[in-house]
């Protein structure tokens, strides 16, 4: 590339050495992209019932939070994705605490 161009070759911007990788690769990214806008939709929604859930028990009386409901959260994502699951858990229980 030189320094007057800013377009890039398929392969330079997937980092494939034939066209053929840069075909997989760019349609695999599609791909990507579109899961993670679900991923992006699903977790708004988590955040949604989590803060239903956060209000009634905040207006009955109750605390925010809910660490032995917390714990299980984050053994259902270790038991399903290993270690790195507890620090997805944790990320999105940051995300889903503390908006009420
Ligand atoms: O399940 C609850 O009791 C919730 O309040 C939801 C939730 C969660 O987002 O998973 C959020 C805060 C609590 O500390 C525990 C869990």
């Amino acid at each position: 590339m030189t320094a007057t161009t800013t377009e890039q070759t398929a392969a330079e911007k997937t980092g494939a050495r034939t066209p053929e990788a840069a075909d997989v690769i760019t349609g695999a990214r599609e791909r990507i992209d579109t899961l993670d806008d679900r991923i992006i939709g699903l977790i708004q929604e988590r955040m949604a019932v989590s803060a239903v859930i956060q209000e009634a028990r905040i207006s009955s009386g109750g605390r925010r939070v809910n660490l032995s409901r917390e714990m299980e959260v984050l053994g259902h994502y270790r038991e399903a994705l290993g270690k790195p699951g507890t620090a997805l858990a944790m990320t999105l229980l940051e995300l889903c605490r503390g908006r009420v």
